[in-house]
């Protein structure tokens, strides 16, 4: 198992952000990670990802406790960008490598490629799907076991989210886990094998997704409706 989250808490002062999340992730799998906005998923991730810690309950990462050597495991796409907007599409390519060990400049120069992105553009004239399209390239470019993207189809137009999902997993590493946070729903539905609904900083449901939609007679997207209605 690559993820063993249990029952894992946060809170903040005036604020309980997750509630009670357990979650185990398992190896080369990819995972939908559903819930409306505020339910706690990027709480949640950025516990995973190493940059805030839980409250009480614990996450392993391989059977140990998140720290340096997960952090050199997991790449994680935050909803906010990550570089600067004077940068080039080369500069950000360049500014990663130095930062993570992982990175793979040729990985990076082929998926901007595909993306349609130009290496001279600069950050700032980017509109919002090119900028969703760096962010998600940046982070795919690393030789991670685990993926984590908040957010990847924001500001991406319904044309070209098929395409970008399929980037995303063509573009992974091998073996690699993927979680996907979303509130699309249909997009996923096709590509995922596992999906987990967050409501209220608690795991609402969560499963294999055709097992899900077997036991409840129920498409992803439906349960999504039944859940969050
Ligand atoms: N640093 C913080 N201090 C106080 N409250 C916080 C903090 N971070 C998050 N929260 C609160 O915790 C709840 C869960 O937030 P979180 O961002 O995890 O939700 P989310 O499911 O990722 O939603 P979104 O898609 O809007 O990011 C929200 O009510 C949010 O306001």
């Amino acid at each position: 198992m690559l993820i063993d989250c249990k029952n894992v808490q946060k809170k903040y002062l005036s604020k309980t952000a997750v509630e009670d999340i357990s979650i185990e992730i398992e190896k080369g799998k990819i995972y939908a990670l559903l819930g409306p906005n505020g339910s706690g998923k990027t709480t949640w991730m950025k516990m995973v990802a190493g940059l805030s810690k839980p409250t009480s309950g614990y996450i392993l990462f391989k059977g140990e406790p998140i720290g340096v050597k997960s952090k050199s495991k997991v790449a994680y796409m935050p909803t906010e960008p990550f570089y600067y907007n004077y940068m080039t599409v080369q500069d950000v390519g360049k500014y990663y490598q130095d930062f993570f060990a992982d990175f793979d400049i040729q990985r990076y120069n082929s998926l901007i490629e595909r993306m349609e992105l130009n290496q001279k553009d600069k950050a700032r004239n980017l509109s919002s799907g090119l900028a969703a399209k760096l962010k998600i390239a940046a982070t795919l470019a690393r030789k991670a076991e685990l993926y984590m993207l908040d957010e990847p189809l924001n500001g991406i137009d319904i044309i070209a989210r098929e395409k970008i999902i399929t980037t995303i997993l063509e573009g992974a590493s091998e073996d690699a886990s993927i979680i996907i946070s979303s509130h699309l729903v249909d997009e996923l539905e096709k590509v995922i094998d596992f999906a987990i609904f967050i409501k209220n900083g608690k795991v609402a449901l969560q499963g294999e997704a055709e097992r899900l939609r077997e036991e409840k007679n129920a498409s992803i997207v439906e349960l999504y409706k039944s859940i969050y209605a």
